[in-house]
Order: structure tokens, then C-alpha cells, then sequence
């Protein structure tokens, strides 16, 4: 669900968790808000934090359950893909079955195989997503996923996807990175409904 305010979201989440998933929703936009400037930043951007705020103004919550599976090998928890937003930050419970695919090109172990991400308990994930790997003109990778049901437990994951506010057709590179260097993407559009 899109989330544009506490009452509209509230009516939708469980009474249950109505204090958890805000105060997770509010904390995780600082947190957010600190990794990018830290990783624009790193690629020598000096964003103020309105500008920061540009990138990350919209928000989509999911609460995903994934029901135990007899035959978890034929069946799809989630296909791969990557995710379109610009960071994504990911709670899962103690169950397991997220993976994320090494990319071939880095020097790494295990290039090309699907790698699963065990939980840690008090952890949260962090995916870095399509508008990032655009915005850093290819230098961040979007990172490639999928989720594996079990045939014993049921699983629970609440990813925040967190994308710029604009609704329109935009030039997205901001002028600092213009300058410098030839663009993997020139211009293209992006629309959540
Ligand atoms: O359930 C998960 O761990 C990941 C879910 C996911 O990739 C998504 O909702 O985009
Ligand atoms: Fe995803």
C-alpha cells in the first residue's frame, strides 16, 4: 500500500500493530534518509536535505505472508526481480528463504549463484533498487531476489520501498552528475498508481 498518511494507513494494518509499523515506517525514513546521503554522497553529490527528501519522498508498505507450501520446490514464494524504487528496507521474521543473486561482474565468491540471506534476529535489510542504480549512473546494482516458500513454517517480511514524489515525465540525473560523465539512461518515466 501507498502510504501518504498515519490515518489512512491505519485504517488498513491490523489494530495490532498500528504503533510498531508507524514508528517502523517514521525511523526507517531517518535511516533511509542518512544511508543515501552517506552513498550519493560517496559518489561526490552534496544534496541538502530537501533534496535528499526528493528522492525518498513516497512510500509503499508491504505486509507479505507466505503460507506453508507441501511442495515448496513448485512453488513461487516470489519470482526473481528487482525492486523499482530507490532503497528498499526489508524486516523479516526468523524463517528464511530470501535470496539474492551474486552478480557475475564483481569480485566476489560465488558470482552468478543465489545466495540466501539468513535472518538475524533484530536485523533489517537493506536492497538497494532500480532508481538508485539509475541515479548513480550504473555504479549501485539493484539487487536481484527471490523468496522460497517452506513446507513447514509460514513466513511474514515488511519491505519499505522508498522512491522519489515526482509523477512525471523527468530528466533524472541531477546537473553534478550531467557534467561528468556520458549517461547509461537519458531520460524515462516513472509512475506508481
Ligand atoms: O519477502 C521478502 O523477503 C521479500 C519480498 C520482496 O522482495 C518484495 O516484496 O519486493
Ligand atoms: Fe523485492
Amino acid at each position: 500500500m501507498a502510504y501518504t498518511n498515519d490515518d489512512e494507513a491505519l485504517q488498513q494494518w491490523p489494530v495490532e500493530c498500528w504503533d510498531v509499523a508507524l514508528q517502523y515506517l517514521k525511523t526507517s525514513h531517518e535511516m533511509v534518509r542518512k544511508l543515501l546521503e552517506a552513498l550519493l554522497g560517496n559518489l561526490g553529490a552534496e544534496l541538502d536535505d530537501s533534496k535528499i527528501d526528493g528522492f525518498i519522498g513516497k512510500k509503499m508498505v508491504n505486509m507479505n505472508f507466505y503460507l506453508t507450501c507441501p511442495n515448496p520446490e513448485l512453488t513461487i514464494g516470489v519470482r526473481h526481480h528487482s525492486d523499482m524504487d530507490t532503497l528498499t528496507i526489508l524486516l523479516q521474521d526468523g524463517i528464511g528463504g530470501l535470496y539474492i543473486k551474486v552478480p557475475k561482474d564483481v569480485n566476489m565468491e560465488k558470482k552468478g549463484e543465489w545466495v540466501e540471506i539468513p535472518p538475524i534476529s533484530g536485523a533489517l535489510i537493506i536492497n538497494i533498487s532500480d532508481m538508485l542504480q539509475i541515479w548513480s549512473n550504473g555504479r549501485y546494482k539493484s539487487a536481484e531476489h527471490l523468496v522460497h516458500t517452506t513446507s513447514t513454517k509460514s513466513r511474514v517480511s515488511i519491505p519499505i520501498f522508498t522512491t522519489h514524489n515526482q509523477h512525471k515525465r523527468l530528466h533524472h540525473y541531477p546537473k553534478w552528475w550531467r557534467k561528468m560523465e556520458q549517461l547509461v539512461i537519458k531520460n524515462f518515466c516513472f509512475q506508481i498508481t
